[in-house]
């Protein structure tokens, strides 16, 4: 995704400790006004790389440019960025007004300007009621906006988000994502957002880097990450729950030829993988329809819709059904989808959208189990 004119350019950046390397050879361009979420689990480097784009981690190796200019060896105070922090990182003793043009006041804004600023971004974030207030006297959000208006308030044109919301409830962080993602919009902001909470990022982000050991596996829109996860790395972490992972064994790459007899054997070959299925595309029928045998073992009623637990040869799969669904356990039946619901990834993990034309799954009329098991003996062996 390189851009004419990147405002924020990694060129192979990367952070060694002396017992682990948090970031390897990172090359990202950001264009101004995204919003970019860093995503992933614990430990993948997505705060790392966050510092050093703050400059309050020194970097190993590459180079960080903001705005044409080389960065990597500068103060945080010269990059022209701002900060929000988990902690939210407010001065007790500070009323709220205080905390939030306390930057202006370092950088010997005129008084009346900083009023001016204050009365604006103080209405724009909703703490015009309580500007007089101590931190203390806040609730969780009404701290974390105050954050927030301290970042907005000095006007700079990046913003690093670091977890902002993870001390917030959950009503509450629904709100907050709502109101950051609007502000942002609204002032033109770039934000470059760190979290591991995929809720934050699929609905915040107009692009989404998912990091895992120090490196990116996708950079993509939410919606590219989740309908066409580039590994199964990705296709797991995204989705709640996450997407069934299958195993393909010699037995199901013959399954497969068999539903398309005229596809060419030999990119299959390669194919051993995964087969991936979202929960939500799994359809539950009658055990004497075509699809592959299951057995239920438990529903798990979550509101709006059913997760149905399955036994599928030894592995377990979901199904994701709408409304109160209600299923005894031990009950025979057959999950299937449609062929294009199924994504598919070699043996190194990797999406092999080469092999789309391929009909994964047999949602075709007739008993499809019978076709397939005489000729092909390994059938039985297929690890599901
Ligand atoms: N000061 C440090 N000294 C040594 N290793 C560190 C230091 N800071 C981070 N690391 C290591 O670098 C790796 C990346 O850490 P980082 O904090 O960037 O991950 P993260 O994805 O932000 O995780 P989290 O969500 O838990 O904050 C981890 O393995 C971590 O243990």
């Amino acid at each position: 995704m390189l851009d004419a004119a990147p405002l924020i350019r990694f060129s192979q950046v990367s952070k060694r400790w002396s017992s682990a390397t948090a970031v390897r050879s990172l090359d990202v361009s950001i264009a101004p006004g995204q919003f970019v979420v860093l995503l992933g689990p614990s430990g993948c480097g997505k705060s790392t790389t966050l510092r050093m784009l703050a400059g309050l981690e020194a970097v190993s190796g590459g180079e960080i440019h903001i705005q044409g200019h080389n960065v990597t060896h500068q103060p945080p105070g010269a990059r022209g960025l701002s900060m929000v922090f988990q902690s939210y990182a407010l001065f007790p003793h500070l009323s709220v007004a205080d905390n939030i043009v306390f930057g202006l006041r370092s950088r010997k804004v005129p008084k009346a300007e900083r009023r001016e600023r204050l009365a604006k971004v103080a209405e724009m974030v909703d703490l015009t009621a309580y500007l007089d207030r101590k931190p203390a006297k806040l609730s969780g959000g009404q701290r974390q906006r105050v954050a927030l208006a301290r970042a907005v308030i000095s006007e700079h044109p990046i913003c690093l988000m670091d977890e902002p919301l993870s001390n917030l409830d959950a009503r509450l962080r629904s709100d907050m994502r709502r109101d950051i993602k609007a502000l942002q919009a609204r002032l033109g902001m770039t934000v470059i957002y760190v979290t591991h909470d995929q809720v934050e990022a699929m609905s915040m982000g107009d692009r989404v880097i998912l990091m895992q050991h120090g490196e990116i596996v996708q950079d993509a829109t939410p919606g590219e990450l989740y309908n066409q996860p580039a590994t199964t790395f990705a296709a797991s972490f995204i989705g709640s729950p996450a997407m069934n992972l299958l195993p393909l064994a010699e037995g199901l790459e013959a399954a497969i030829i068999e539903g398309v007899p005229e596809t060419p054997v030999a990119p299959l070959a390669a194919a051993t993988g995964q087969l991936g299925v979202r929960p939500e595309d799994i359809t539950l029928r009658g055990s004497g329809e075509p699809g592959i045998p299951a057995t239920v073992i438990s529903d798990e009623y979550l509101g709006a819709d059913t997760i149905i637990h399955l036994a599928v040869g030894h592995h377990t799969v979901k199904a994701r059904l709408a409304g109160r669904q209600t299923m005894a356990p031990d009950t025979a039946c057959k999950v299937a989808w449609q062929p294009q619901a199924a994504h598919l990834f070699g043996s190194d993990g990797k999406r092999r959208d080469d092999l789309a034309p391929y009909n994964l799954m047999p949602d075709m009329p007739g008993d499809v189990d019978a076709r397939v098991v005489p000729r092909l003996p390994n059938v039985g062996s297929f690890s599901i």
